[in-house]
């Protein structure tokens, strides 16, 4: 037998009560795409964290190529040859993207520049090395992850979910990178939700349940149902049906909106049109850095308008291109942001003190002061309807797994029983499981006649749930399309800027 590239035997870890890894046994063999699955919680990250020098384990033993391993940092990891691209991203915002590498890559900017524009040919991880990462996309910040971690060539390649806001065509040619490295020598340590990805590209996979290994299997050799059941440890729940649709009021409406953005790196936007009304789910395509961001914060109102741009943006009828996001939020609006550790949530602060940033209309402020039985009591609920996997209420944002601060933020906006929900990315780092249950969520409230408007880079998220379909490609917005009319294919057209058939005929 060929000895593993890295063995694991027995590694435990406990965050106070939380039982986070337990006696996890782990082969990763020379040359393999091995998949780590496991619902939100179960441990993967952490395990990950462990591998990479990050967190030191509390039991167990490590092995690289037979020898015995004992890694103290990510320094001594990086130089062992384990290199990891991180779930929440961690770059220096102020700094440019060459910069940024500079910190971990040692050589001079213009060799550096030139290898990063190399990679992003090669790769298609296309990014421009001169661009500050404050104003980058989350796809493109994940694009200058992997770039950094390429540059270490690394022999393990630990990536933690690293198809999560890649746009399709992307992703296969991550997968051409993948498999191109996996066949020059490199492992990859692969851990997604999305069970289609991991048939395609992994050998193995091991799941996690619970702290611990539930299996190890091929998971070619398994159907996607059998994988979410082994992982989840139940049958999936179905897709809810939506209603007809019945045409309410607008509650959100934007009328041929021109905006240039100060930040010079950032996309404008022109002549926007965009209706969401009562009972619909509008959903917007697009790959990242296409304008998301800057029309996502021109809807919450992170951006305000100047006084000439009057009229042309409206919630429940009423202009509010001038007003700050709380007004708008008093309108009716609550708003999922796709970047939940800095905009969706404060992660040094409780969960507690986290639902007052946005559910203190609820009546949780007394006098001023904070009513900390109402606020844990509201709380508690969120946890228990989104099934939040955390010690409890006092828990720090940031201790929560990615795919639960995720439902957390989402369940918060939702119970503010809004008219205009606006979600950035709702699944993001959602295991399948919890996804279905948002997405069910979503669709019983369209039903029950909220305006949603969602903004997502996965397709067949948008086909489930949206009514119509808008595509943003440079800044401008599609014509809006009936999903149950539209084939995925003409959205893919639209997400790469090629003329539609029906158009240029
Ligand atoms: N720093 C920490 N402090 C306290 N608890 C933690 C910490 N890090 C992780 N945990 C807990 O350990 C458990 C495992 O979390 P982990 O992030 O490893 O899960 P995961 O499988 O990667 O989930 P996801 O798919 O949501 O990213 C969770 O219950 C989490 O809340």
């Amino acid at each position: 037998m060929t000895i593993p590239l890295l063995s694991l035997r027995g590694i435990s870890k406990s965050y106070g009560q939380i039982r986070a890894n337990q006696a996890i046994d782990l082969d990763v063999a020379p040359q393999s795409i091995h998949a780590i699955l496991g619902e939100n919680g179960a441990g993967k990250s952490t395990l990950m964290k462990l591998i990479y020098g990050v967190e030191q384990p509390d039991g167990g033993t490590a092995a690289w190529l037979g020898e015995p391993l004992n890694i103290a940092s990510p320094a001594e990891a990086r130089r062992r040859g384990i290199g990891m691209v991180f779930q929440h991203f961690s770059l220096f915002e102020t700094l440019t993207v060459v910069e940024n590498i500079q910190l971990v890559v040692p050589g001079r900017k213009a060799e550096l520049t030139e290898r990063i524009r190399s990679l992003g040919r090669d790769f298609g991880l296309d990014v421009d090395p001169l661009a500050h990462v404050h104003a980058l996309s989350v796809g493109e910040r994940q694009r200058v992850e992997i770039i950094r971690c390429l540059m270490t060539n690394p022999k393990l390649l630990i990536l933690d979910e690293p198809t999560s806001v890649l746009p399709p065509q992307l992703v296969d040619k991550l997968f051409d990178t993948l498999r191109h490295l996996r066949d020059s020598g490199v492992s990859i340590l692969f851990i997604s939700h999305k069970l289609e990805e991991i048939r395609a590209i992994c050998d193995r996979a091991t799941i996690l349940r619970g702290g611990c290994v539930t299996g190890h299997v091929d998971p070619r050799k398994h159907d996607t149902h059998d994988l979410a059941r082994m992982m989840i440890g139940r049958e999936m729940p179905e897709p809810m049906p939506a209603l007809p649709i019945s045409r309410g009021d607008k509650q959100l409406e934007i009328v041929g909106l021109d905006y240039t953005p100060d930040d010079p790196f950032a996309v404008p936007l022109s002549k926007i049109n965009l209706t969401v009304r009562a009972g619909e789910i509008i959903g917007i395509a697009g790959i990242s850095g296409n304008g998301q961001s800057e029309l996502a914060a021109l809807i919450s109102g992170e951006t305000v308008l100047g006084r000439e741009q009057k009229d042309r943006i409206f919630i429940a009828g009423k202009d509010v291109g001038g007003l700050d996001p709380a007004a708008r939020r008093a309108l009716g609006l609550a708003f999922v942001p796709e970047d939940r550790l800095g905009r969706g949530a404060v992660p040094e602060m409780s969960l507690v003190l986290n639902s007052l940033l946005t559910a203190h209309p609820l009546k949780l402020l007394k006098r001023g002061l904070v009513d900390k039985a109402r606020t844990t009591a509201f709380t508690n609920e969120c946890i228990r309807q989104y099934d939040v996997r955390t010690s409890g209420p006092e828990a720090e944002a940031g201790s929560l797994s990615g795919g639960n601060l995720q439902k957390f933020i989402v369940g918060r906006e939702i119970m503010l029983a809004p008219k205009l929900l606006f979600v950035a990315q709702p699944t993001w780092g959602v295991d399948i499981g919890a996804a279905s249950a948002i997405r069910r969520k979503l669709i019983a409230l369209r039903n029950e006649g909220m305006a949603i408007l969602v903004i997502s880079e996965e397709l067949e998220e948008l086909f489930e749930l949206s009514d119509s379909i808008q595509v943003l490609h440079h800044g401008t917005l599609s014509q809006q399309l009936v999903t149950r009319d539209t084939r995925p294919e003409e959205i893919g057209r639209y997400m790469i800027g090629a003329q539609p058939e029906s158009v240029s005929a």
